[in-house]
């Protein structure tokens, strides 16, 4: 008789994201960002963000991500909750995102680093770019947080 090794269930790796509003107490607009790579994700618009390193808490890793990526300094209001355990939302069998709006306080956003282009979307625009396909759902969530200017 052989021994069996069930296979191994696939760790799935927290990314996380910032949905950086312009005002947090009274957000109108979103900021979203077009990504440069990998080739089947480049040009795809997302949220600022990325993957927790090991170790990691992730709202250290959320303001790393968004130093680097975007040069800026933010600070963190509430959750968006998604559907996952935990509040996460699904990005791909192997990432799923926790996502917290943000607004920024020190720096103006540049796209410095995965991205080539950052935009800032009004709430009647929020489609106006191409989002990733896992980002439709958390877009639609934020929808009805932003009140028109
Ligand atoms: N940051 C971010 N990643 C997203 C979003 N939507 C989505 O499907 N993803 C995917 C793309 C990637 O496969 C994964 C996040 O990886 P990442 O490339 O942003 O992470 P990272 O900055 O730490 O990159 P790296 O250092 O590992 O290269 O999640 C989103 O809105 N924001």
């Amino acid at each position: 008789m052989t021994s069996q090794t069930p296979p191994a269930t696939p760790a799935v790796r927290l990314v996380v994201g910032a949905a950086i509003v312009d005002d947090l107490s009274s957000p109108t607009r979103l900021l979203a960002a077009r990504r440069t790579e990998p080739s089947a994700l480049a040009g795809g618009w997302e949220l600022p963000g990325g993957k927790v390193d090991d170790g990691e808490s992730p709202i250290v890793a959320l303001h790393r991500e968004i130093d680097e990526e975007l040069g800026v300094r933010i600070s963190v209001g509430r959750l968006l909750p998604g559907p996952l355990p935990g509040a996460t939302w699904p990005l791909t069998d192997r990432f799923e995102m926790i996502v917290w709006l943000a607004e920024v306080t020190e720096g103006e956003p540049a796209p410095l680093e995965d991205h080539d282009e950052l935009r800032w979307l009004a709430a009647d625009r929020l489609h106006e770019v191409g989002w990733l396909p896992a980002d439709l759902p958390i877009v639609e969530a934020l929808a009805p947080l932003l009140t028109a200017a």
